[in-house]
């Protein structure tokens, strides 16, 4: 039996949790069985994924980035597959480099498999409270098409929005016309998603204010997804007639999510930038037969 003890911390953005390994040179053996071991919520850490914390040039997939982005963020979903993005995650990730002496206030960036995310981290308060996290989350890809997302017997009309990551965004009177949705809803023409697809179902609150609830891919109904509160933002802005690349100006939407709340602007040029909290909750040893 391997008695070997790995580092690990666990936090949370919006209450959307992870599990982060460091492993700076890349040298552990991180399977889909161990990230689902890790997860796991009774007989594991438990969480809705595993940031692995790697330089960038000691991994294949982020080395073409290593000389703009000194940290890869190696994210799985908690069923252990891989996912291109994470946005609740890179704030998680920012807040562990802040906590390691790895990044200070400031700018930086950090390589993802959806490409370089530019993230600003704010100063503490003077009382020591954590600075923001502002992340450049890139432009929404919108793909032409009717997409429907069943639950049941209902039916809703989608917005496929990508993120880096593939979001059916859907408008309903009461969040909680979704149901309990313990499993993924049906989203059809399944051909607009090969890889799979997050399920968005939002409901308004005010001006440029709106409540969603998220089934994600690979980790099911999550508190919060930061990727997919910034699909939101930017479905309901369109719905709304707002599209800065025309209007020449930014525009701003308040998310929330069961966990909290984020807000999201769009710019003129597309691209797209969430704020909200990232903290990091606890810090310790696991044992090493949780990987296998
Ligand atoms: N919770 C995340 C999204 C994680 C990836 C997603 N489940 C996928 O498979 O695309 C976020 O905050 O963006």
């Amino acid at each position: 039996m391997n008695s070997t003890r790995i580092a690990f911390l666990k936090g949370h953005g919006t209450e959307n949790d992870f599990v982060i390994i460091p492993d700076y040179e890349g040298g552990l053996e991180l399977s889909p069985a161990a990230v689902a071991r890790l997860c796991d919520r009774r007989a594991g850490i438990g969480a809705d994924g595993v940031l692995r914390v790697v330089r960038s040039a000691a991994h294949p997939e982020a080395r073409a980035m290593a000389g703009e982005a000194e940290w890869f963020m190696d994210y799985r979903n908690s069923d252990g597959s891989i996912a291109e993005m994470c946005g609740n995650g890179v704030r998680v990730f920012v807040r562990y480099l802040e906590r390691a002496g790895l990044a200070g206030a400031g700018d930086l960036a950090v390589a993802t498999r959806a490409g370089i995310r530019r993230v600003h981290l704010g100063k503490p308060g003077p009382d020591g409270a954590p600075g923001e996290i502002t992340v450049g989350m890139g432009r929404a890809l919108l793909p032409a098409g009717e997409v429907t997302v069943s639950v049941g017997e209902r039916n809703w009309p989608a917005r496929n929005v990508n993120m880096g990551n593939p979001h059916a965004v859907c408008f309903v009177d009461d969040l909680a016309e979704a149901g309990k949705l313990l499993d993924a809803p049906a989203v059809s023409p399944a051909s607009a998603y090969p890889e799979g697809v997050n399920v968005e179902f939002v409901a308004d609150r005010g001006p440029r204010h709106v409540a969603m609830r998220v089934h994600e891919r690979g980790s099911g109904e999550t508190r919060s997804c930061g990727t997919g509160a910034c699909a939101v933002m930017v479905a309901t802005a369109r719905r709304d007639g707002h599209d800065p690349a025309r209007d020449g100006h930014p525009v701003t939407y308040t998310v929330d999510v069961p966990g909290g709340r984020l807000v999201i602007s769009e710019n003129p040029d597309g691209t797209v930038e969430m704020t909200a909290p990232a903290v990091i909750v606890a810090e310790g040893l696991l044992d090493a037969s949780l990987l296998g």
